[in-house]
């Protein structure tokens, strides 16, 4: 008798320690690997940041799609193919109709933390258990199963690293399974299957890019990537985040695996087993929060939180989110999304940003700050959305995460401390060469002028072929005077009620004894 089974391939796009593919392969007589092309995530259009945070820019999608050939050609090597289909009217009901359509009695797909995500796998399961069809949904995207370490923290996420940490304990093992064959592909019978589509066939044909993000996609670059990393055992063993130069584009500071993290061509379980097996052999090495293994705890942290928290990608109706009235400003919004602020180590970040999809954590923390309480007073939320666009790493749970925590407005309340779009790149770069990759219209501008241009006197412009107004913007805003008024502003939100605090006795006494601590340290 035939036993069919479908592997639901989402993120996850790896055969390494991947225990919904293993599962299917278990017993089964034929396995459908699939892919769905979800129109949620498609919008050629640059300027559809308005059309939902979802979309994905160039540069992810060119990602995506990288993967998918490289998880085809890795099935190919094991006699199977990956199945592309198209997502219409939406996923969910694609895969409903070919459970039915393939003979199916297994479906396993990595379980999703997304509210998105859980909603499109609960009409799944709900569908495949009424005809009797077996579901198999492992946690393997994280390290630990968020629900768990919730339940352990008695059903509240834990609102510190620190507690997370205590709570979390040693994540499982990897799988450490390799194939050297897979079950063959059924019969397809009418189901329309679709080639992996080209960049251009998904209608980002128009859009004019100079450069293009640097990092392909996929598991083979994903393991070779992570190799690069493992041979420098030393660098593994010292790695200290946040120290490392945010401008040095030319060889990052960190590892630039997020992107084979976030679609899952690489497993944090093994990058988690790489870097353990590393101190093994080195004895001495650095620890959380700063190490390595403490960059992944933070992944898992914001899962966590973001799993447990109702509403948490927006300030209204989320329980931890301090209530600010950020200002509405279009125009000052386009000027920090295009790189046109006119402070030109805020533009470069964002330009890197668009052209590459990927920049340093630091530099994140620079354009985040800038946007917020640090100088334009606008919502984290509208940040959130270009990111969630342009970057080639964008996750929910991560991004959500660390916007919340930039704007003050969740895990981090030191509002006072506040990046200067001037001093701070200076210090890591004070010739401006990043300044000079990406904004390549102040290429000629004297060091002593590359972060303050408008400083520059007129003869000094005219020699540098740029002229402040009009060849490159002048400052939207006074940095001193911006910063003091955020300051004003966050401190009178801060001495409202409206946050979790407030409200969750339990969340307020520990993020008050995290505060208390840090500030006798
Ligand atoms: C405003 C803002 C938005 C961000 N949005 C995202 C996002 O959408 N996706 C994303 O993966 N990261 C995001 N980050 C976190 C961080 O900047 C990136 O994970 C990191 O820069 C990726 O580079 P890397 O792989 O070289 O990191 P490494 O330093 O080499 O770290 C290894 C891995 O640890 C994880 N990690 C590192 N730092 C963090 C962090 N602060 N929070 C959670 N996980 C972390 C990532 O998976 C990363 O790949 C954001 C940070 C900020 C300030």
């Amino acid at each position: 008798m035939e036993s069919n089974a479908v592997v639901w391939f989402r993120k996850g796009l790896r055969i390494h320690d991947n225990p919904a593919l293993d599962y299917a392969c278990r017993g089964s007589s034929h396995i459908f690997p699939v892919f769905v092309l979800d129109p949620r995530y498609l919008h050629p259009d640059p300027s559809a940041f308005s059309l939902g945070s979802a979309r994905a820019g160039l540069n992810r999608i060119r990602f995506l799609l990288d993967c998918l050939l490289d998880l085809d050609s890795s099935l190919r090597n094991l006699g199977s193919r990956l199945l592309v289909l198209r997502g219409h009217p939406e996923p969910a009901s694609v895969i409903c109709r070919i459970l039915k359509d393939w003979n199916i009695r297994k479906v396993c797909y990595e379980f999703d933390t997304e509210p998105y995500g859980q909603a499109r796998d609960r009409q799944v399961t709900d569908f495949a258990r009424q005809l009797g069809i077996e579901v198999f949904s492992p946690v393997s995207h994280t390290l630990f199963d968020p629900a768990e370490v919730i339940k352990k923290n008695g059903g509240r996420p834990p609102l510190t690293y620190q507690s997370f940490v205590a709570l979390a304990g040693k994540p499982p093992d990897p799988l450490a399974k390799t194939y050297s064959e897979l079950p063959p592909v059924g019969n397809v019978g009418k189901v329309e299957l679709l080639n992996i589509p080209t960049i251009e066939e998904l209608g980002y044909r128009d859009i004019e890019q100079e450069e293009f993000s640097p990092f392909g996609g996929g598991e083979s670059e994903a393991l070779r990537r992570l190799n690069e990393v493992l041979k420098d055992k030393e660098w593994v063993a010292n790695f200290e985040k946040p120290k490392g130069d945010p401008s040095a584009f030319w060889k990052p500071a960190t590892t630039v695996l997020s992107p084979y993290l976030k679609f899952g061509c690489l497993s944090s379980r093994y990058f988690y087993h790489c870097l353990h097996s590393v101190y093994l052999t080195v004895g001495k090495h650095t620890s959380p929060p700063v190490s390595l293994v403490g960059q992944l705890l933070w992944r898992e942290f914001f899962y966590t939180v973001a799993f447990g928290t109702p509403n948490f990608d927006q300030m209204r109706g989320n329980k931890i989110c301090k209530q600010i009235p950020w200002k509405d400003d279009d125009k000052l919004l386009v000027a920090w999304r295009e790189g046109r602020t006119g402070y030109p180590w805020i533009d470069a970040i964002m330009i890197q940003l668009k052209k590459w999809g990927w920049m340093h954590h630091l530099a994140r923390h620079s354009v985040a700050c800038f946007l917020t309480r640090g100088d334009l007073f606008i919502h984290w939320e509208k940040g959130r959305d270009v990111f969630e666009r342009l970057l080639i790493d964008s996750d929910w749970a991560i991004n959500n995460g660390n916007w919340l925590w930039l704007s003050c407005s969740a895990f981090f309340y030191q509002y006072h401390r506040i990046y200067s779009p001037i001093s701070f790149g200076r210090k890591y770069d004070p010739d401006g060469k990043y300044i000079r990759h990406f904004l390549p219209v102040l290429k000629d501008m004297p060091n002593e002028y590359i972060y303050e241009p408008w400083t520059a006197p007129l003869s000094i412009q005219k020699k540098a072929n740029c002229i402040i107004g009009k060849d490159y913007p002048r400052p939207v805003v006074v940095h001193d005077r911006a910063s003091k008024e955020c300051r004003k502003k966050m401190g009178e939100a801060y001495a409202k009620v409206g946050s979790a605090e407030e409200e969750d006795d339990t969340a307020a006494s520990e993020s008050t004894t995290m505060q208390k601590r840090k500030r006798r340290t």
